[in-house]
């Protein structure tokens, strides 16, 4: 045998034992601390389980991801998506621990592509005192005192005139219809004073930036859609610049959650800087207008199949609309609180229950929760006082795993005719 041969096969040999080690280290990962990892399996190598946990599934299963590894390992199984080490657990008592616990027990961590499509300044990504205070401030905005102040008001006029302009369009798509309104409230609520066609520019930003890309990396369209979100992203970035320096720069007060943010940002020892209120600007303006969205265009689909459920709630807001004075105005505050129980289905969905953890918990829980309940309080309550509607095209709702819409909601609606 040639010395260029030996030489080779100690290579070969380097290079096998080499892949040997990594494949048992991608199948065996080590932990930190003294304890030992659930069953489970890593997957292929690099690409995990990836494939598998994105498979798209119908609206009310559990995803088959989920059911085959809760049969095959329990509640607590081992995985790896999206190249990150994943424990699972699937019992909401250990869930809701994890919630609570946070910070102790838990470190919060995403996945490293959340952190490079949203971008890292964000409130999701934050612990701690620094967390508390980005949420205090949301609160300021979009929690009870804000939406009764500041939003109640803006909200059933931009949801009435939007519901005027589509009753003489024919069919319209009423998840579009509804993330148009919010956009269209929320932009000026956030920054007031722009330019027209800057805060159009904004509003069409806010409109690019959703969480639509979380869905399999290995559909070619999912690139597509990263790329449109980055971009977005990174367009509003420069339009807020702009507008925090200009107002910096000018110490004009326009009563938005831009001065808000300022003033905040002016004090001693401020845990905003720019970057951090760029990205709270962002996703506030981008995450009100698709949840609430979405989960309207759900509850009229179903309110659309259900004449008993539209049928109570028809006289649930007749009611509130005969006790009101003044016809012309909107939902009030008092209205939605005292006289929507049949709506609300009078139950806390904020409550912290094992059960029902659809907005997170412990000092995650969604901060927009008060927002969704009483946006679509207000569009329910304008659509069936003053319209009848029909619907031309229902929705068809797939998991994958995050809810989304295969067809959209079209409805026309007309004026109902007086009695
Ligand atoms: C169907 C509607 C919604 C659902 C199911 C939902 C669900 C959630 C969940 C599960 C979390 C916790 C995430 C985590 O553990 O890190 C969360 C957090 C959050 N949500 Fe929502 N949400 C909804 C609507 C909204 C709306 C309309 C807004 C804004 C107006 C909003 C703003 C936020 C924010 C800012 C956080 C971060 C809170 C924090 O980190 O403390 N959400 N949401």
């Amino acid at each position: 045998m040639s010395l260029m041969s030996n030489v080779e096969l100690i290579i070969i040999a380097l290079v096998v034992v080499g892949i040997s080690k990594w494949l048992h280290r991608w199948y065996n990962p080590k932990i930190k601390c003294n304890g030992m990892l659930p069953p489970g399996s890593m997957g292929f190598p690099i690409i995990g389980e990836t494939i598998e946990f994105f498979k798209p599934c119908g609206q009310l299963e559990i995803p088959p991801f989920f059911q085959k590894r809760m049969l095959r390992y329990g509640s607590l199984f081992r995985t790896n998506i999206m190249g990150s080490k994943t424990v699972i657990s699937t019992d909401s008592d250990v869930i809701f621990e994890i919630f609570r616990q946070e910070n102790q027990s838990f470190v919060l961590s995403y996945p490293d592509i959340f952190v490079k499509v949203i971008g890292k300044d964000n409130l999701f990504f934050k612990t701690g005192n620094i967390h508390k205070h980005i949420k205090k401030t949301t609160m300021h905005l979009i929690g009870s005192a804000g939406l009764k102040r500041n939003m109640i008001g803006t909200m059933n006029q931009a949801t009435r005139e939007h519901l005027r302009w589509k009753a003489s369009e024919g069919a319209f798509d009423l998840k579009d219809a509804v993330s148009n309104l919010i956009t269209s409230y929320m932009t000026p609520k956030l920054i007031s004073n722009l330019k027209p066609e800057t805060q159009t520019k904004l509003m069409d930003n806010f409109k690019a930036f959703n969480i639509e890309w979380f869905r399999s990396p290995f559909d070619p369209s999912t690139w597509k859609i990263i790329y449109k979100v980055h971009k977005a992203r990174r367009d509003a970035t420069e339009v807020i610049k702009e507008a925090l320096k200009k107002r910096k720069e000018s110490r004009e007060k326009h009563g938005d959650f831009l001065d808000t943010l300022l003033e905040d940002m002016e004090k001693e020892g401020s845990i905003y800087d720019q970057e951090s209120v760029i990205s709270l600007l962002l996703i506030i303006g981008a995450i009100s207008k698709d949840s609430t969205s979405f989960t309207t265009a759900l509850t009229v689909n179903y309110i659309s199949k259900n004449p008993k459920v539209l049928a109570e709630l028809k006289k649930e807001h007749e009611a509130i609309l005969q006790k009101r004075e003044n016809k012309e105005a909107g939902v009030s505050w008092e209205e939605y609180k005292n006289n929507t129980t049949f709506t609300s289905m009078g139950k806390d969905l904020r409550s912290g229950s094992k059960t029902l953890m659809v907005f997170g918990g412990g000092m995650r829980q969604c901060v927009g929760a008060d927002f969704l309940r009483l946006q679509m309080t207000v569009f329910l309550h304008h659509l069936v006082t003053t319209y009848d509607f029909s619907v031309v095209q229902e929705c068809q709702m797939i998991r994958t795993p995050l809810p989304c819409l295969t067809k959209n909601l079209l409805i026309n609606i007309s004026p109902k005719s007086p009695k």
